[in-house]
């Protein structure tokens, strides 16, 4: 006869302990009983139906018409940030209570004393508001290079529902994560986007050039032989002249949200990557807009770079007219 506190305190223990696993030991765990094979069923279930794990607006559900694999498994932030910031590198996923252990919007305010705007109500990004920068503007008029925004930030007197801070209340629009035969995840819009909408920012962990440079070397490898699908961006600011004045790597491969599902499309696709600067924070933010109209069901991609294409890179599958066929790679 089964032990009815016994079977209680296994199910509890596994409600406390399976969140927490990665993929394998989960199918480990699983193999265990009946009762830990039900708990993981469970952990996975609620893990394929939402891929933000509660921390956006919608849950952004992995859909996969291709094979078995439920879901990719990877640490979510709403937000970029710096490795030794991130005080976590495990976090549970597929249970209700890993909701309220996560980062979350808005960002903790860092109780330093920080440059911002002391605007009136509702007129924070106008003429007179310390944050707004037209000078940003106009390099993306002249179309030198990455266009870029200011908006408020922690140094701000106006709080997180001011009208500048668009790209700092997370992903507010309804996505999918989709499994395709070649790109492997993607992110497919799931209502339909207007043109110029944010749609999500690039978030992941901020990085050194030089541990940029290592990490590459490292998913190159695991990359050229299927094992890994990388996504560490570099993003060039460049001067009126041409010349590259700052260089920032987002690292979204371990530790990231949706947009680390979003592929590459040599013709620009569907979203503008904009470089966002928050008063008060050091860093630019790299977020993502509509750059027109997209229909509900439509997978989002942008252009990863002006990085050149790469002969002995990995196939691009965008499918555009000017794609050369190969992704482009970052020369470390
Ligand atoms: C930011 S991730 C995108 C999500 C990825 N497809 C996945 O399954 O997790 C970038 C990686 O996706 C793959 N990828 C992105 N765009 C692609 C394309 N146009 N053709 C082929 N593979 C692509 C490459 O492996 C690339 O390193």
């Amino acid at each position: 006869m089964r032990n009815p506190t016994a079977a209680g305190a296994v199910s509890e223990l596994a409600e406390l302990v399976l969140p927490w696993l990665p993929p394998p030991d989960l199918a480990a765990a699983a193999s265990a009983s009946h009762a830990m094979r039900a708990a993981a069923s469970a952990v996975t279930a609620a893990r394929a139906a939402d891929s933000a794990r509660g921390l956006e607006a919608f849950p952004a559900p992995f859909v996969n018409p291709i094979d078995s694999q439920p879901y990719s498994y990877f640490i979510y932030t709403p937000f970029s940030l710096i490795p030794s910031a991130a005080s976590f590198n495990a976090q549970p996923w597929g249970c209700a209570w890993s909701r309220t252990l996560g980062p979350t919007w808005p960002r903790p305010d860092l109780g330093l004393p920080l440059a911002g705007c002391s605007c009136a109500r509702g007129e924070c990004g106008g003429a007179g508001c310390a944050c707004a920068d037209a000078e940003a503007e106009a390099a993306d008029a002249s179309g030198a290079g990455m266009a870029s925004l200011s908006e408020c930030g922690d140094g701000c007197a106006c709080g997180p529902s001011c009208e500048n801070r668009r790209t700092q209340r997370g992903v507010t629009v309804r996505l999918r994560v989709v499994r395709q035969l070649k790109k492997g995840w993607a992110l497919h819009a799931a209502e339909a986007i207007h043109r110029g909408q944010f749609v999500c920012e690039y978030a992941g962990e901020f990085l050194t050039t030089e541990e940029a440079r290592r990490r590459h070397r490292l998913y190159d490898e695991l990359a050229s032989v299927g094992k890994l699908s990388p996504a560490l961006l570099v993003i060039r600011e460049h001067l009126p002249s041409g010349r590259v004045c700052m260089r920032v790597n987002i690292d979204a491969t371990k530790v990231g949200n949706v947009a680390r599902f979003i592929n590459h499309s040599c013709d620009g696709g569907n979203l503008r990557p904009i470089l966002v600067r928050s008063s008060g924070s050091l860093l630019p933010r790299l977020c993502l807009f509509a750059a027109r109209d997209i229909v509900d069901g439509e997978e989002l991609a942008f252009s990863y770079g002006d990085a050149k294409p790469n002969p002995k890179g990995l196939p691009c599958f965008c499918e555009s007219s000017c794609c050369p066929g190969v992704l482009p790679a970052e020369e470390t």
